[in-house]
């Protein structure tokens, strides 16, 4: 597979220039008709305190609230979840996106007793450590089951938050995080994100702090770009169409030929992308 620039922002739907108004309007929308065509009730998101899921459950909560004012033949509902490993460190920023989100629904759900329960059985049947890398995607996984839970018992659809700029190099946890029923952040890139925040006047601290996965035991709060070696402007720069260093070019291009399975639905005899 040959991969260049062009062919990327094409596949990921990245745009060099937004309009932020039009962007909101635009993702707000989709959320509506597709909940009213699916016959659902409405919308889970984990809100994690970092700024994908404060944009993502925005969008999410004006949708609901939009629908609700423009009919009244059912009330529609967010369930806005917390889903910390334990205490989380940055709980007050998760607690300020939910403030800002003003969700019709929260929910709390803490990950580790199960996360837990699945390294125990792991080490008892193979009599091995999991990695602590392994753990990380464990809790993104655990964090996907919780939502698709809720989301079933109350008949919703599960809201994810992936976007260019994440699905550029794969940096998402196959089936934990990359699992959803609607992605509105789809095709932005991470500046782009930031750009929409401003607009509907989020508390800065959510959408200024460093990015972090916050999956790694013995790496808490590591910053996605130290994780990566790669910056979020350096991405959004390629993902805009705009000159990079060629190195830079090629190690992005690397990636996100090496994470193509996680782009594509579980590869069967027919499918030709992986050649
Ligand atoms: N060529 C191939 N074709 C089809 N499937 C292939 C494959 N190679 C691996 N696989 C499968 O994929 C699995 C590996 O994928 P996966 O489990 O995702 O694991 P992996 O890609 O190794 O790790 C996930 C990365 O995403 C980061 N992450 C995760 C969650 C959230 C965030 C964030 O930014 O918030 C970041 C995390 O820190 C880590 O660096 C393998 O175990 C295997 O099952
Ligand atoms: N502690 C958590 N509580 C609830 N949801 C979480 C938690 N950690 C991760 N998630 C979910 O997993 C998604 C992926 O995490 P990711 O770190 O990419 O996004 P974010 O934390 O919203 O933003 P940022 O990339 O700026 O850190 C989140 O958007 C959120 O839906
Ligand atoms: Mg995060």
């Amino acid at each position: 597979m040959l991969v260049n620039q062009e062919k990327i922002m094409a596949d990921l739907h990245s745009k060099a220039k937004i309009n932020a108004e039009e962007e909101i309007k635009a993702r707000v929308q989709f959320l509506k008709d597709y909940v009213v065509k699916s016959g659902t009730n409405g919308f889970v998101l984990g809100i994690s305190g970092g700024q994908d899921s404060t944009l993502a459950g925005k969008l999410t909560q004006m949708a609901v609230d939009e629908l609700n004012e423009e009919q009244k033949e059912k009330t529609y509902q967010f369930f806005a979840m917390r889903l910390p490993y334990g205490e989380q460190l940055d709980e007050e920023d998760a607690q300020a996106a939910l403030n800002f989100i003003k969700p019709s629904n929260q929910l709390t759900i803490n990950i580790k007793p199960a996360v837990q329960a699945s390294i125990a059985s792991f080490t008892k049947a193979t009599n091995e450590q999991m990695s602590l890398f392994v753990q990380g995607n464990t809790k993104a996984r655990e964090r996907m089951k919780a939502q698709y839970d809720v989301g079933a018992h109350y008949g919703c659809l599960v809201v994810g938050t992936d976007h260019a700029a994440e699905a550029v190099t794969g940096f998402f946890t196959k089936y934990g995080d990359g699992a959803c029923d609607i992605a509105p952040l789809f095709g932005l890139t991470k500046r782009q994100g930031k750009e929409l925040l401003i607009h509907l006047n989020a508390p800065e601290k959510l959408y200024l702090k460093a990015p972090t996965a916050d999956l790694e035991d013995d790496k808490p709060g590591i910053p996605d770009e130290v994780a990566l070696g790669i910056t979020y402007d350096q991405l959004d720069d390629y993902l805009e169409g705009k000159d990079v260093d060629k190195t830079i070019a090629t190690q992005i291009e690397r990636r996100y030929k090496m994470t193509e399975h996680k782009r594509n639905q579980p590869v069967v005899l027919s499918d030709s992308w992986w050649k």
